[in-house]
């Protein structure tokens, strides 16, 4: 091959961030890191490769092929984390152990998932998010709701919407129905990816009865305000459903203390990818993304599967998506700005050296010349490089 025609790839479904990219990352990354601190959560860093049996203990089968997996020396399976929800569960019933309960964590870092790359989708992303474990009921659910909230607030999105569901809706429907399992695996499949007509020839196909049909046919479009909740009460029979709806409404209620419920509307049609969620889920929309910036939910059994049965709650919030939603709603994240450029005349890179130093010292950002200029060519490089102030050492 040519070498100089040779251009290097990156994978698929990854990319390049660059400077300017790579700072309102850290940037809005830094103001979430402070802002769940306040809260009360603490940071946890854990591999980025778990052995292949953690990620299916933890994420279930539904997740698989989407996992990244390679062998180590000993050939057993490894695969890169596809969400931190499982590694945090596993450090948590194993090194946390002892901890008193609830424990808060967050986490900020990257994740990887097989997926139709496209903005917004890539196979390697970043997410920040916590979890609080060992921590039954809503009021632990609503902390993490207002939480998401705060979070998309902190980084400066304001239009925004929160779809909250609850996954034990769905199953006392399902159960109600008397579906066959497979049946009511295509069934949630058709509502995870929301495709509508596929729920439709299903439910045709089943040999349902009509109203238990147009029962589950309605699931996508139970969303809205409170008195939704109410609808939906009428229409289930069962005490699993009726249950999912009182919880819901708890949830809210306190959502209403946190002064965030205008960001939350019901929608009993989500249920999201994982297998392991139990209880209320969410999702958050923002206009000119197509897929949700954030989501998240209850999962009460996966602790039990480490080992030690603890009740648990949490979201992730994708940093990409959020960048992106900002950008296309014109909102700007602040980067630093280049302070000074500092150039110097033939002889004097001593004294230059020693006015960098004191800027820095000062908290500046300042960039020292690595040659010496004349003046002139000094100020047109500070225009061309954005900087805002030149010191010319003569
Ligand atoms: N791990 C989930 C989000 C979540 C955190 N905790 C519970 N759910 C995700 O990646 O979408």
């Amino acid at each position: 091959m040519d070498k100089n025609n040779f251009v290097p790839q990156i994978p698929y479904g990854t990319r390049d961030l660059l400077p300017r990219e790579a700072n309102q990352k850290r940037i809005v990354e830094g103001a979430l890191a402070g802002l769940f601190s306040r809260w009360g959560y603490d940071e946890v860093v854990t591999p980025t490769f778990e052995y292949m049996e953690t990620i299916t203990l933890g994420t279930g089968n539904a997740m698989q092929e989407h996992v990244f997996k390679f062998f180590d020396k000993n050939n057993r399976i490894l695969g890169l984390r596809p969400d931190m929800t499982t590694p945090i569960a596993r450090v948590a019933a194993t090194r946390l152990k002892e901890r008193p309960l609830p424990l808060r964590l967050f986490y900020l870092t990257n994740v990887f998932r097989h997926e139709q790359a496209q903005a917004g989708r890539q196979c390697e992303f970043y997410q920040a998010g916590v979890e609080l474990l060992g921590a039954p009921g809503p009021v632990a659910d609503a902390e993490i709701i207002a939480l998401a909230v705060e979070a998309m607030l902190e980084a400066g999105l304001t239009n925004f919407q929160i779809g909250l569901g609850q996954v034990s809706f769905i199953n006392g429907l399902m159960a109600e129905s008397g579906l066959s399992p497979q049946e009511q695996h295509r069934v949630k499949y058709a509502m995870v990816t929301r495709d509508l007509v596929g729920l439709g020839e299903i439910v045709a196909q089943s040999g349902l009865s009509q109203a238990a049909g147009e029962l589950l046919k309605q699931i996508p479009l139970l969303h809205g305000r409170e008195d939704m909740l109410n609808d939906a009460y009428r229409l289930v029979n069962n005490e699993l459903s009726r249950a999912a709806l009182d919880n819901l409404a708890d949830i809210h209620k306190l959502l209403q203390g946190y002064g965030v419920e205008r960001y939350v509307n019901f929608d009993l049609g989500i249920i999201r990818d994982f297998d392991y969620y139990t209880g209320m889920v969410f999702e958050a929309y923002t206009p000119g993304l197509g897929f949700p910036l954030c989501g998240g939910g209850r999962y009460d059994t996966m602790l039990a599967s480490f080992g030690v049965a603890n009740p648990a709650t949490g979201f992730a919030l994708g940093i990409e998506r959020l960048l992106l939603a900002m950008e296309r709603q014109g909102i700007g994240v602040n980067v630093r700005v280049k302070d000074v450029y500092i150039a110097w005349a033939e002889g004097k890179l001593a004294e230059a050296i020693r006015v960098a130093k004191e800027c820095r010292k000062a908290g500046r950002r300042a960039e020292l010349a690595l040659a010496s200029s004349a003046k002139a060519a000094a100020e047109t490089a500070i225009r061309e490089e954005g900087y805002e102030e030149l010191i010319y050492i003569e």
